[in-house]
């Protein structure tokens, strides 16, 4: 039977606002606000003052509200607040990938210790049911990769560049239009695909990858010249987050990728994710929605709130049946690494070189390159390079990832 949800919101910004907004357009849910929690009560809100207050207790302490929505930027705050909602035996419902990636165990066990749910579907990809889906549809297929555009800024970002709007326009407008995080370098940097791909493996391979072991490179080097080479050759540069599974082991990072016209992502523009499932039986299956903003974020949330009329709860099915699955950092990627000059790229030690351009303005190199070598460098912050994987639907004569014997057999092979 449906129950009366009775809500407590966390935060009313640009998704929280789509909250109030969407539900007050859906007529099937039998659920209402009772209050709502802000950081600053003497910003202007669209509706009546009295649903406000700064104090968190409110919501905490009142007994009648059975389910805790938490849409705050501050994923500490968050913490305090959701671990608190959890403990008082409220669902909670978040769309935090920040405070899930570093906290996923614990707020998992406290959901069950405290038999509630805790559902975050619009932390990944937005409007895109991708986290319900990887729970309840492959339960008896075993999943081989994942991966995707999950960042809509950095999406909207590269789409308006090739458009000719400057890097700190597109970036701008995407802060307007709510896509962006507080912090932006979050999501220019990878970080916020990066705690995307933390939850995305849990769903798919059934194990929690601990975010900081997870590599995660963003766009803010891209250069001009890198995005001509692209251009030049029919290439696209995306940001994607990558998960496959290797035998017993998945390898996963956030990085540009070089994608061809063929390549799911290449149309996939603006603010818009995509996400390819590609599981044994069902072989690939495409995701696509807006993956930021506040009417597609805030549906997800709905979705969820929804589903907690029927006391729906994540079972984490993957991680009892793919009990044996370890994250992996042995293996080497095929990538393009441009510098501003020969010297500096003469720095990046290649396992085996595949294309390769010196010029004035820059030189660039396609090989191949251990995991090991990437790490010795904060790619962000390395003004002189940009780094794209080149996967294998680009035309080269090479796997694009490879496992650390499959690198080490090709690198022998070719001494
Ligand atoms: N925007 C998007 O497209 C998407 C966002 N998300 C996630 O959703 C969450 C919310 O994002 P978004 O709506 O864009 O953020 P906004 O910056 O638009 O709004 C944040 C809200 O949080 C409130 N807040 C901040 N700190 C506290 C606190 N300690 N206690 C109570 N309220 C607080 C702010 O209050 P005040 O209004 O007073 O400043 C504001 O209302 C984030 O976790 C984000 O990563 C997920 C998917 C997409
Ligand atoms: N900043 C995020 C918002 C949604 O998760 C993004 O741009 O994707």
């Amino acid at each position: 039977m449906k129950k009366q949800l009775t809500i407590g919101l966390f935060g009313f910004g640009c998704v929280g606002t789509g909250l109030y907004e969407v539900l007050n357009k859906t007529t099937l849910l039998q659920a209402s606000i009772k209050h709502i929690v802000i950081k600053d009560l003497s910003k202007k809100r669209i509706i009546d003052a009295n649903y406000f207050s700064t104090d968190a207790d409110r919501i905490l302490d009142d007994e009648e509200i059975n389910v805790v929505v938490e849409l705050i930027n501050d994923y500490e705050a968050a913490y305090e607040i959701v671990t608190k909602a959890l403990k008082s035996g409220k669902h909670v419902v978040s769309a935090n990938k920040k405070l899930i990636a570093y906290y996923l165990d614990e707020l998992i066990s406290l959901a069950k210790e405290n038999q509630v749910s805790f559902l975050y579907e619009a932390s990944v990809g937005g409007s895109i049911p991708i986290i319900r889906n990887l729970e309840e549809y492959y339960n008896n297929d075993s999943l081989s990769n994942i991966n995707g555009i999950v960042n809509g800024t950095t999406n909207y970002i590269l789409t308006k560049t090739g458009e000719g709007e400057s890097f700190d326009e597109a970036l701008k407008n995407a802060q307007d239009l709510g896509f962006a995080e507080l912090d932006p370098t979050s999501d220019v940097d990878g970080f916020d695909a990066k705690y995307k791909l933390v939850l995305l493996l849990k769903h798919a391979f059934g194990f929690t990858a601990k975010q900081d072991a997870v590599w995660n490179y963003g766009i803010r080097q891209l250069k001009d010249w890198d995005a001509t080479y692209a251009r030049e050759k029919g290439l696209k540069i995306k940001l994607l987050a990558f998960g496959t599974r290797i035998n017993n082991q998945v390898i996963g990072f956030v990085a540009p990728h070089l994608i061809p016209a063929n390549h799911f992502a290449f149309n996939v523009e603006n603010e818009f994710n995509a996400v390819v499932v590609e599981a044994l039986f069902s072989d690939k299956q495409l995701f696509l929605g807006k993956g930021a903003g506040s009417h597609p974020t805030a549906s997800a949330v709905l979705s969820d709130i929804s589903a907690l009329q029927f006391d729906y709860a994540y079972e984490y099915k993957k991680s009892k049946t793919e009990e044996r699955l370890t994250f992996e950092n042995d293996f080497s990627l095929k990538v393009y690494v441009s510098a501003t000059t020969q010297e500096k790229l003469d720095e990046v030690e290649f396992a085996d070189t595949l294309e390769t351009y010196s010029g004035q303005s820059h030189s660039y190199k396609i090989g191949l390159i251990r995991y090991s070598e990437i790490q010795k460098m904060d790619w962000n912050a390395a003004s002189e390079y940009f780094l794209a994987v080149v996967p294998d639907s680009v035309e080269l004569d090479t796997k694009s990832i490879l496992s650390a014997s499959e690198s080490t057999e090709l690198i022998e092979e070719l001494s």
